[in-house]
């Protein structure tokens, strides 16, 4: 069902630091950022031959990754992306089997102006997944 990597997730401290990081040293192709109040995230996006690094920021009071950044104060990785052809039908058929969908089920519209949804790490090796329609 799943199809291809769209982006892994970094939560980072420091997002103009993180930016530089990837922009200099690493030699990529870095974004500008984008305030996504409605996720509570402010995010840059890296370009990849074959896949997108996603640096992400809170952003606002009772942000969704202020806890992990409390948890991991240096950052890490927070979440994978996968694109799905049917979200709707890839939401009923995880929910079918078992697996705990975040927020009330309904998709919502991610930073690449596609329907999103997350599936809880505990449901799947203490990973958060995200899954965009493709
Ligand atoms: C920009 C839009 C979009 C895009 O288009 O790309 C985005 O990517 S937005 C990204 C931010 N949005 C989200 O992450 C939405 C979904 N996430 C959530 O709702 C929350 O982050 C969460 C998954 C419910 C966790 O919230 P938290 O406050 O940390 O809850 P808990 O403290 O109760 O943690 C529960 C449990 O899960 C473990 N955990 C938490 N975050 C992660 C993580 N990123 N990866 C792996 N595990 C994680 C946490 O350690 C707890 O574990 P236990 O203690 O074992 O229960
Ligand atoms: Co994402």
């Amino acid at each position: 069902m799943i199809g291809r990597l769209n982006h892994i997730a970094i939560a980072v401290p420091d997002l103009a630091a993180a930016a530089a990081r990837y922009a200099g040293p690493l030699g990529a192709r870095v974004g500008v950022p984008q305030d996504l109040p409605e996720h509570g995230v402010t995010v840059i996006f890296v370009d990849l031959p074959n896949t997108r690094v996603e640096l992400l920021h809170p952003l606002g009071a009772g942000s969704p990754i202020a806890g992990f950044l409390q948890r991991n104060p240096n950052g890490g990785i927070h979440h994978v992306c996968y694109e799905v052809d049917d979200i709707h039908a890839a939401r009923d058929r995880l929910a079918g089997e078992g697996a705990r969908i975040l927020g009330d089920g309904t998709p919502r519209i991610g930073a690449h102006g596609k329907p999103v949804l997350f599936l809880h790490p505990g449901d799947f090796d203490g990973t958060l997944i995200e899954l965009e329609q493709a």
